[in-house]
Order: structure tokens, then C-alpha cells, then sequence
């Protein structure tokens, strides 16, 4: 049984005590923290796990084999190096830090290391309807993709949610999946803003519309629209030689009623991505007790950031053309 100490117990730290406690197999979480105390306990005391108040106790902790942080993104740092220098396997919710910089020196002081021992939270590979798109572009069928357009849409999102975030919080999901599905690299990024919603803090700005190059010129569009009233939706479509290849939608059913019918969305990220977060956990650690992590390591992490961060310098300037100047990587990543 694999002894998880869990940093950070708010909305997606619950979700994935939740799930380690009652639907996967092979681990247990034994302790918990949160800044916020008193959120450890109401999900600590139940299972009887240990509560603390800061990471660093929870990551020394002898009873503690391995580390899930669900920390907001500034934190991640601090948590991923305390389980580094402790020698102990951390699966970090995305994005991996909120600088290249940052996940950059992660990268490295793992490598001195020698052992991989990061993951990261981009869990729309583990989503079957990401896979089977991912075993189509593979299988060469549909002959070389030529661009994509993906959209990003929330229903609403809260005032502490900035500009900066529809990037490294939102978009990162859609800049990790592309290069993994079109086994691409990054050339260079562009922003821009279209006609902006009412419905918004008047510091966001909702909605963007972000380019991304790859090497071999295809181009992918990314649309973030994080107060779209309507529903949790995310789509992509691959446009190919071929064909073209749009994301199967999660299976909901045809509701006739009241004189119309629908297909209800989700509400949030929680249900969608339900059984993409099963796989990726349940992987996850199986991997760590057989030894070896498998899933999106740091150097996808790196590539996230240094994507992310070309995104962040375009928003600065609408519509200038940002590099993306990812090193290419490591043969330890390999
Ligand atoms: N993969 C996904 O689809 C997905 C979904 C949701 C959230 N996330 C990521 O998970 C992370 C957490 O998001 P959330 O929505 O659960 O946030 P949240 O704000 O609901 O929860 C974060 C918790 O961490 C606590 N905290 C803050 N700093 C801390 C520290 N230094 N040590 C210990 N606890 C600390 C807070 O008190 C809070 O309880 C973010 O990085 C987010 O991007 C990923
Ligand atoms: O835009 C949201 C994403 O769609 C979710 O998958 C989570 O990562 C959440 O944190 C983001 O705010």
C-alpha cells in the first residue's frame, strides 16, 4: 500500500483524497495539510490521517512514501523541492510552477538527482477521447495536420482570476496536449483580444484568442473564454491532409422535454475530467510502487512554462509574435 500525503485540501485536493479513499486501488492517504487548518481536518480526521499545517512536516513525514500537491500554482515550488530533497515521488497538480524559470530549476535539481521522482498534473492524456484522437493522428491515416482550433470555456470564474491565469492556469492544459498529440515542437506565440464580455471583472480579459506555431508551421488556435455563462466545454478539432478530426464530447444523454432537447454540459472540470483523473492517480501509484513514474514529467513541465511564458509576453503586446524557445529534451526525459 502506497502512504500518500496529501498538501493542499481544497477543490481538487478533495477530489483526490476522495478518489484515492474510495474508487483506486494501492493507496491510502495517511496525512494531509492546508495553510488553512481547519480544511485538513474536516478531510484529515474522517480517514484519520495526520494533520498538519505546513508541507515541509508533512513531506518529512517517515509514514509518508509519496506526495500529491494541490496547492494553487505559486506554491508548487516549495512543496515540489521539499519532496526532491527528501528523496520522495511528487505528483504536482499542473502547471508545474508558474515561471519557465522555476520548473526549469526543478528540472534540473531532479536531474542531479538522477532519479525521476516529478509529476505533473496534465491529465488530458489520460482522457480517452484525447487518446483516441492522439491513436488517429499516430496511425498517419489521416496524413499530416495542418491546424487546429481548440476552445477553452467556463461558465464563470471568480475576481481572483487574472489575465496571466486564462494562460498558465486555463490554456496549459491545451499547450500541454498539442505538442503530446501532434509529437510537435513550439515556434512562437501570439494574443489576441477580441470584442470583450460584459459579464467579467473589468480587470480580466475575457475572452483571448491565442496562435500557437509549431516547427512544422501547423498552426494551432486556442480560444479561452472563462465567463461564457453557459457551461464547461472543451473542444478541439484537427484539421489534416485527409480529413479532419474533431474531439469526441464526454457521453451525455439526449434529454427531450419541455418542448426541446439537449445535451446537458458540465457545470466544471470535476465531472468531465472524472474518469481522465481516475487513470492518471491509478497510474500513478502503480508506478511509484513499481519504481518507475510513467506520466508527463518535468520537462513537460519546462516546455508548459516556456510556452506559457511566450503567452504572458504576448498578451503585453496584442498581436506581436512571440519565440518559444524551448532547449530540446534531455535524454533523462527521454
Ligand atoms: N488538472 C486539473 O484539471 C485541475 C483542476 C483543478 C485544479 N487544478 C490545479 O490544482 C491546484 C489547486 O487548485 P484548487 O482549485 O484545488 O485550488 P483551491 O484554492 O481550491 O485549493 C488550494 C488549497 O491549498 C491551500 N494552500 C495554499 N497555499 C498552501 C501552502 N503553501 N501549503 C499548504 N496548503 C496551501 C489553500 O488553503 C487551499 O485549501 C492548482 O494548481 C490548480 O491549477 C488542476
Ligand atoms: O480552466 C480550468 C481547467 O479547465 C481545469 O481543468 C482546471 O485545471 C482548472 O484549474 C482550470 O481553471
Amino acid at each position: 500500500m502506497l502512504r500518500i500525503g496529501v498538501v493542499g485540501c481544497g477543490a481538487i485536493g478533495r477530489e483526490h483524497i476522495n478518489r484515492i479513499t474510495n474508487r483506486l486501488a494501492g493507496g491510502k492517504v495517511v496525512a494531509v495539510s492546508d495553510l488553512y487548518v481547519e480544511g485538513a481536518h474536516q478531510v484529515g480526521d474522517p480517514l484519520g490521517a495526520t494533520v498538519y499545517s505546513n508541507s515541509a512536516d508533512l513531506v518529512n513525514d517517515p509514514d509518508v512514501d509519496a506526495i500529491i500537491c494541490t496547492t494553487p500554482a505559486f506554491a508548487h515550488k516549495e512543496t515540489v523541492i521539499q519532496a526532491l530533497e527528501a528523496g520522495k515521488p511528487i505528483f504536482c497538480e499542473k502547471p508545474l510552477t508558474t515561471t519557465a524559470e522555476d520548473s526549469l530549476e526543478l528540472a534540473e535539481i531532479e536531474m542531479e538527482l538522477g532519479k525521476k521522482l516529478i509529476q505533473v498534473g496534465f491529465m488530458r492524456r489520460f482522457d480517452e477521447s484525447y487518446t483516441q484522437v492522439k491513436d488517429l493522428l499516430d496511425s498517419g491515416e489521416f496524413g499530416a495536420p495542418l491546424y487546429l482550433r481548440c476552445s477553452h470555456w467556463f461558465p464563470e470564474v471568480d475576481d481572483g482570476f487574472t489575465t496571466e491565469m486564462a494562460v498558465y492556469d486555463a490554456a496549459i492544459h491545451e499547450i500541454d496536449v498539442i505538442h503530446w498529440l501532434l509529437n510537435e515542437r513550439y515556434e512562437s506565440a501570439q494574443v489576441m483580444f477580441p470584442r470583450q464580455t460584459g459579464k467579467k471583472n473589468p480587470e480580466l480579459k475575457d475572452p483571448q484568442i491565442m496562435h500557437i506555431r509549431c516547427k512544422s508551421g501547423v498552426i494551432a488556435t486556442i480560444e479561452v473564454f472563462l465567463n461564457c455563462q453557459f457551461g464547461y466545454d472543451i473542444s478541439c478539432q484537427i484539421v489534416c491532409e485527409n480529413g479532419v478530426i474533431d474531439l469526441p464530447k464526454p457521453p451525455r444523454p439526449l434529454l427531450r422535454r419541455s418542448g426541446g432537447q439537449t445535451i446537458p454540459l458540465d457545470e466544471n472540470w470535476k465531472n468531465h475530467w472524472m474518469r481522465a483523473y481516475d487513470l492518471e492517480i491509478q497510474q500513478w501509484i502503480d508506478a511509484v510502487r513499481a519504481g518507475e513514474l510513467t506520466g508527463p514529467n518535468a520537462w513537460d513541465g519546462v516546455i508548459a512554462n516556456v510556452t506559457a511564458d511566450a503567452l504572458l509576453r504576448a498578451q503585453q503586446n496584442e498581436g506581436q509574435i512571440e519565440p518559444i524557445a524551448v532547449g530540446p529534451r534531455p535524454d533523462f526525459y527521454k
